[in-house]
């Protein structure tokens, strides 16, 4: 199904909960007793698509990442997890969390330069308004870590690259400078973390709300593939692009004559065979021991 169609979740839920939302790869219900269920699903997308093969296991792969990560960064910020104690039909693939006021804003830090920041680099020199050296390349290492905010786009369209005083216009200046501080304080922290375990954190995609009494928490998934790009630092060489430590397999065999696939006709793309699949689950499950030091059951 093309991206812009929001998928229907796959599994049945208990009386009371209320689906909300759909994403291309997560769901959101209201709980019974009016909290949130975060489901990260199986589903996997490329190209802006909505493949029609799931991944097994990736949801729940995900999902214990995301909790690895909020554990790991609840001293620079309070997260919205309440539980994991969820229905059994998503056991280990959601989330009960708090109900936030999110903030309208995607927010971005980025410490290698690729995707649609170097598209504007290669434009203008800077991204969202953050002027940069030159000479940079795609997957160049930048001096220092940014924050490149975005406007949260429908499904189906890309975000928007917005400027910090877009934010403080959006939102305030005080909150849009707690959100940019925050943002890199995640980022830098975890790419520490992912560098000592020999993967790159290229750059990560976070979201925030409020609490009823003005506290910032960190919501969404966290520091999954699906919201950052991880690189096999081993294989890190900028001037092209980076393979990606999830991904790779996917795409690969999307571009390749194998698929019958032409990523620019606007034709869906076809079923994955077993093999890709089987080494992309292999690629989650890599990336989950890699960073927790945990095998993933
Ligand atoms: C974009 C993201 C999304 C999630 C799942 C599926 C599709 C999109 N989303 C998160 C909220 C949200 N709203 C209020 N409180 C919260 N704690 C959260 C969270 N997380 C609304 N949308």
């Amino acid at each position: 199904m093309s991206s812009a169609v929001a998928p229907t979740p796959e599994y049945e839920l208990p009386e009371g909960y209320t689906h909300i939302y759909s994403g291309k790869v997560r769901d959101l219900y209201k709980t019974p007793d009016d909290r949130l269920l975060f489901v990260a699903s199986d589903r996997i997308s490329a190209y802006d698509w909505v493949l029609p093969t799931p991944i097994p296991d990736k949801g729940r792969i995900l999902t214990a990442m995301s909790i690895w990560w909020f554990d790991r960064l609840s001293d620079l910020v309070p997260n919205h997890v309440i539980t994991t104690n969820v229905p059994d039909s998503v056991a280990r693939r959601a989330m009960v969390c708090h109900r936030l006021d999110m903030f309208p804003v995607e927010c971005v830090a980025r410490g290698y330069l690729t995707g649609s920041g170097l598209t504007e680099y290669q434009a203008q020199k800077s991204v969202c308004g953050v002027n940069l050296p030159p000479g940079l390349k795609d997957g160049s290492k930048l001096p220092k870590t940014i924050f490149t905010p975005a406007t949260k786009a429908e499904l189906g369209e890309h975000d928007e690259n917005v400027t910090f005083d877009e934010v403080v216009a959006a939102i305030g200046q005080d909150e849009a400078q707690q959100l940019r501080r925050l943002t890199t304080l995640v980022y830098d922290r975890a790419a520490s973390i992912a560098a000592e375990r020999g993967l790159i954190l290229a750059d990560t995609k976070l979201e925030f709300g409020s609490r009823p009494d003005g506290t910032i928490v960190l919501a969404d998934e966290v520091l999954t593939p699906d919201s950052s790009r991880y690189w096999p630092a081993d294989e890190w060489e900028p001037g092209h692009a980076q393979p990606s430590f999830d991904k790779q397999y996917v795409r690969d065999w999307l571009t390749s004559p194998a698929s019958g696939w032409d990523r620019h006709s606007g034709e869906a793309p076809p079923a994955l065979p077993d093999d890709v699949v089987e080494k992309t689950r292999a690629k989650y499950v890599e990336a989950y021991e890699r960073l927790t030091g945990k095998r993933f059951a």
